[in-house]
């Protein structure tokens, strides 16, 4: 199977026999971007400093609610902030990125078309992400996802998170699939390098975040425009 805008690996037999699938959130489910830029940029206006371009801060997203904090501080991808300021600069983004949880987050075209797609094939649904868990559930919850999930697994979770495989290999774990029977798909290199790491399968989408980096550049099973897109190339493994 081949389409003009999906770009399947060659090593990989399409469609893919599969038990579960692995959703990503920020860049994937939802467009999350806008109102993480907002709570951003509402902590530095309280800490006097200046604002960054919301371009500048979705680049930032991707390793989880601390290091968005300590990158937004430093308007860098690598800086550490003096830990003072990060001390008192992250309960502040908590509380505006709270306030602000679903001002513009919406689902991405093909999402909701897309679960139910992959409900009805009966995959078992698994939503993994960097997120922490206080912004995660009501997240999902608001924008009408929570339901389709029968396991979400948040940044602080577990004891590591992305690009760790240890969320990939606990779903794994608790649905008594082997990993090459479960396909992540995701937006950025955290996801690209936690399936590998953890042999799931791992399809990337265009649309998403990547810290600003092209996804082509990804070692990753197919790129593909949608989740619904996703569900074309898998097949449902009883
Ligand atoms: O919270 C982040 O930085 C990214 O979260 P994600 O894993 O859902 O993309
Ligand atoms: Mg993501």
């Amino acid at each position: 199977m081949n389409h003009n805008n999906l770009q399947p690996s060659l090593q990989v037999m399409f469609p893919l026999p599969l038990k579960a699938v692995v959703i990503d959130l920020d860049g994937t489910l939802l467009d999350t971007a806008q109102d993480l830029a907002l709570a951003a940029n509402e902590m530095l206006q309280a800490l006097s400093m200046d604002t960054l371009p919301a371009a500048t801060i979705q680049t930032f997203i991707g390793k989880g609610v601390p290091k968005l904090v300590k990158r937004t501080l430093t308007n860098s991808l690598d800086g550490e902030p003096d830990p003072a300021l990060f001390a008192q600069a992250l309960p502040i983004y908590e509380r505006c990125y709270a306030k602000h949880l679903h001002v513009h987050t919406r689902p991405y075209p093909g999402v909701v078309d897309g679960l139910n797609q992959l409900r009805q094939d009966g995959y078992r649904l698994v939503c993994i992400t960097n997120k922490a868990e206080a912004f995660t559930l009501p997240l999902l919850r608001a924008t009408g996802l929570l339901d389709y999930f029968e396991l979400v697994l948040s940044g602080d979770s577990l004891p590591r998170k992305k690009p760790d495989p240890l969320p990939l290999l606990h779903a794994c774990k608790h649905f008594g699939i082997t990993p090459d029977a479960a396909l992540l798909i995701g937006d950025s290199l955290n996801d690209a390098i936690a399936a590998r790491a953890a042999g799931c399968h791992i399809f990337c989408v265009p649309y998403g975040y990547n810290e600003g980096r092209d996804v082509h550049e990804l070692d990753c099973d197919a790129v593909v425009d949608s989740i619904l897109d996703a569900s074309k190339l898998i097949v449902h493994q009883a």
